[in-house]
């Protein structure tokens, strides 16, 4: 590999300067045009017109802000990567496409090649032995518009360093960036994928793929590219049913959520499996055995059987007590009737209950006719029976009470029917027998009572369904989510609400971008007085009328109109691409609300089954996805490790080595800053030599990240707060920390890891890989087994 720092005498640096200089020229043009554009769209959008119109001018606005956003997005780093072809052609790659002026020569290569494009791919996977017609790739360096620095890598087999990792692609570029230290945020890493994370990422869209690694593999990251490369490469599609991104925990989301913006994309929902139902705001914290519980496959059952618990039949007879005060019963055996005549009905409980309202109606019907026409029979009796014999048959059968021997007329009895319908004291006998249910409801009054649980979950033992009290009114938990969307599939729940939302946000939404508008126009017309003033700061310059877009969005508040959004608002929405990280943590009956949410089946499940936390959680995908997919799943493993150094991951190997089934480390491409060490401190002083290290960790790795990992149980005690990644050190749980990484972690009490949950040798395994630099044990009992190699604390040694 070749290096050209600056100074540079060869004139390499400053020719790239030169063209680097024309592509933010060219990005400059395109941003004031798009700006101009939307300010058209702005200004038309004021004057009301037709629907089509309106359409039309929403679909522009969110294309020319979208655009807007992606221009902006490609400031930093806009141009990274140069091939030098065989051909003698040269194509430069950058985060995004810049075409030539229309006057140019269309055939000529564009000015810049989106990463994302079929020509790109090269840039990641040529090597000396593969060169795909790449005679050189050229990583270019910048910093804001200046470049700073190239590598060149000849492939050519012949000038190979016999030293330098041959699969590893740009090896100085990315071990720079490896090197670097971390922010409390995921960065992007466009310009180090490597060739096995690549394949990764443009692997086709349908069916499901599971990416299998280790920890430091760059799951997340290449997850999140993927995202980034299906919606440019099946923009169509994808920007009408969008991505779903699912991550563990709100503390990840955050972690990560700057990653798929700084790629310029916006159109994809990143949630945790707590905020897919829409309306609920599940946060409260409850044990890991009944979150485990919850999630195990025999709830659906639990709430099918919660359900049809309420679908109730008197041990008798129910007494109705009609407004009038008249009283009719519908005995047992009537009951059971209608409920399996309901039962066996096409749809959902909710859908469903106008069959039973008209059965009841109906028996009910029977019985006052039965009594009215009995009074009437009494004096016709004296017509004689041949003549109430032609009544009959002129009546038909279809007339009931006429059936069971009375004279009413149809007139009559649909009078009866309409009186019945509509008493309280009829529809409260409905209720009883099938009540209208939300799926809040359903569970919550499930919790609440130990009777419904005893009938809807017999198998499940006293502790079990204690642990599952809930009191009405209590916060819902992540792990009720799956069980709120299981009762809402099987209730058909009513989503006119949900949907009155969403209309109303569009329709807000539309009188925004009309006010903003207006502000504009009233803005620009106000121009020519003001131009003369550079610096008034009511001239509105092209580059602002962003601004009053980001006004209007401002206003939204959240209820904005994105694909995204309405998906979030939609209980129903199939998204077009389902991309689940730390996946292997998700339970079966989180599972099947995915899956619900996807049925293209058109998914990306990154994990590792090694890391598994989750008590529901998956030690085989076979087993985990079987019930969905059988065995159509493809896998893709990644088998380099890129955040934890080499003697880290001889330590957590050890931890690995001892799990059940054992697991394969992946190759660590780092080196540590000295070897990790252990610790033993008295159990009375542990929060204070905790503070001390955490302090010391914190200076030594000057404006990086220390980690602090601790057991649940002394969480408090050792000052784990909400966390801020931001901030120089952070207490953790291995739970907050999963998916994240610090250049210095403290690992506390892995004893007591080890101990809390049935999976602490799991916990153990995370806990130890967080670390980019990096890695001290603190204990107060005897060391785990496990953790032998860790070598005595140098400082207290
Ligand atoms: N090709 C790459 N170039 C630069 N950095 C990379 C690359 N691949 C991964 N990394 C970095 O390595 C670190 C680990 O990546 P990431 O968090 O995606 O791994 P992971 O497999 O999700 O880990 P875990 O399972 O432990 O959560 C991150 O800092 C990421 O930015």
């Amino acid at each position: 590999m070749t290096t050209w720092d600056l100074p540079d005498a060869t004139g390499e640096v400053a020719a790239e300067q030169a063209y680097l200089t024309s592509l933010y020229a060219r990005l400059d043009a395109l941003r004031a045009l798009t700006a101009e554009r939307l300010a058209d769209v702005l200004r038309g959008s004021g004057a009301g017109g037709t629907q089509q119109a309106r359409s039309e001018r929403d679909a522009a606005y969110t294309a020319y802000s979208d655009r807007l956003g992606a221009l902006n997005a490609a400031e930093q780093g806009l141009c990274f990567g140069r091939l030098d072809l065989l051909d003698g052609g040269r194509r430069y790659i950058g985060r995004i496409g810049l075409s030539a002026d229309a006057d140019e020569d269309e055939d000529a290569e564009p000015p810049l090649m989106d990463w994302r494009a079929p020509a790109a791919r090269p840039f990641y996977l040529a090597t000396a032995a593969a060169p795909e017609g790449v005679r050189r790739r050229r990583h270019i360096r910048t910093a804001d518009r200046t470049v700073t620095g190239l590598d060149d890598e000849v492939l050519d087999l012949a000038v190979v360093d016999p030293d330098a990792h041959t699969d590893l692609t740009g090896e100085a570029v990315l071990l720079a960036a490896l090197g670097a230290s971390r922010t409390g945020r995921m960065r992007d890493i466009v310009t180090t994928i490597q060739a096995e994370q690549d394949r990764v990422i443009r692997a086709p869209a349908s069916g499901v793929l599971v990416v299998q690694g280790g920890p430091g593999t760059g799951k997340t990251a290449v997850a999140l590219h993927r995202a980034a490369y299906l919606l440019y490469t099946h923009r169509e599609q994808l920007s009408q049913r969008g991505v779903l991104i699912v991550g563990p925990n709100p503390t990840f989301l955050r972690y990560v959520g700057h990653v798929l913006p700084s790629l310029g994309e916006t159109g994809a929902l990143l949630a945790t499996l707590g905020e897919l139902y829409p309306g609920v705001r599940a946060t409260r914290a409850e044990p890991a055995t009944t979150a485990g519980l919850k999630g195990r496959a025999d709830m659906a059952g639990v709430v099918a059987a919660a359900l049809a618990d309420r679908q109730w039949v008197p041990e008798e007879a129910l007494d109705v007590v009609l407004a009038s005060g008249e009283e009719l019963t519908l005995d047992r055996a009537t009951c059971l009737g209608i409920r399996d005549r309901a039962r066996r009905a096409d749809g959902t409980h909710n859908e469903v209950r106008p069959i039973v309202e008209r059965l009841v109606v109906d028996a009910l019907a029977d019985q006052v006719a039965d009594v009215i026409g009995a009074d009437v029979l009494s004096t016709e009796e004296m017509i004689g029976s041949s003549a109430v014999a032609d009544i009959l048959a002129q009546l038909g059968e279809d007339v009931d009470p006429v059936e069971n021997g009375n004279l009413l007329d149809p007139g009559d009895v649909e009078e009866i029917r309409r009186e019945l319908r509509d008493d309280p004291g009829v529809r409260e006998a409905v209720d009883r027998l099938w009540p209208r249910l939300t799926p809040r409801r359903l569970l919550s009054d499930l919790y609440a009572s130990h009777e419904r649980l005893a009938a809807a979950a017999p198998h499940l033992s006293d502790a079990e369904r204690a642990a599952l009290h809930r009191e009405p009114g209590d916060d819902w938990s992540p792990a009720d989510v799956p069980l709120l969307d299981e009762a809402a599939e099987l209730l058909g729940e009513d989503d006119r609400a949900v949907r009155m939302r969403i209309a109303m946000a569009e329709l807000e939404e539309r009188q925004r971008v009309e006010f903003a508008a207006g502000a504009m126009e009233i803005a620009l017309g106000s121009r020519s007085i003001d131009l003369e003033d550079e610096d008034d700061p009511e001239v509105l310059m092209a580059h602002d009328l962003l601004d009053a877009s980001r006004l209007a969005e401002r206003h939204v508040e959240g209820e904005g109109l994105t694909v995204a959004q309405r998906a979030a608002r939609d209980r129903r929405w199939a998204f077009g691409h389902v991309i689940v990280d730390e996946a292997q943590e998700l339970s079966p009956m989180a599972w099947r609300l995915l899956m619900r949410r996807c049925p293209s089946r058109s998914m990306t499940l990154v994990g590792d089954v090694a890391q598994t936390g989750a008590l529901a959680g998956s030690a085989s995908w076979a087993r985990t996805l079987a019930p969905f997919v059988d065995d159509r799943w493809r896998l893709a493993e990644l088998t380099v490790n890129y955040r934890t150094p080499a003697e880290v991951m001889a330590v957590a190997a050890d931890v690995l080595a001892a799990l059940d089934p054992p697991g394969e480390p992946p190759r660590s491409v780092r080196d540590t800053e000295g070897e990790p060490w252990a610790l033993r401190v008295a159990p009375a002083e542990l929060a204070a030599v905790v503070g001390d290290l955490a302090k010391a960790e914190s200076t030594a790795v000057r404006d990086g990240r220390v980690g602090v990992l601790v057991p649940e149980a002394r969480r408090a005690e050792l000052g784990g707060t909400d966390a801020d990644l931001e901030s120089p050190v952070v207490v953790l749980t291995v739970a907050e920390a999963k998916g994240l990484e610090f250049d210095s972690v403290l690992v506390v009490a892995p004893d007591e890891i080890i101990a809390e949950s049935p999976r602490g040798l799991n916990d153990l395994y995370v806990g130890l890989t967080r670390t980019t630099r990096r890695l001290g044990v603190v204990h107060t009992a005897d060391l785990p087994a496990v953790l032998g190699r860790l070598v005595p604390a140098p400082a207290y040694s």
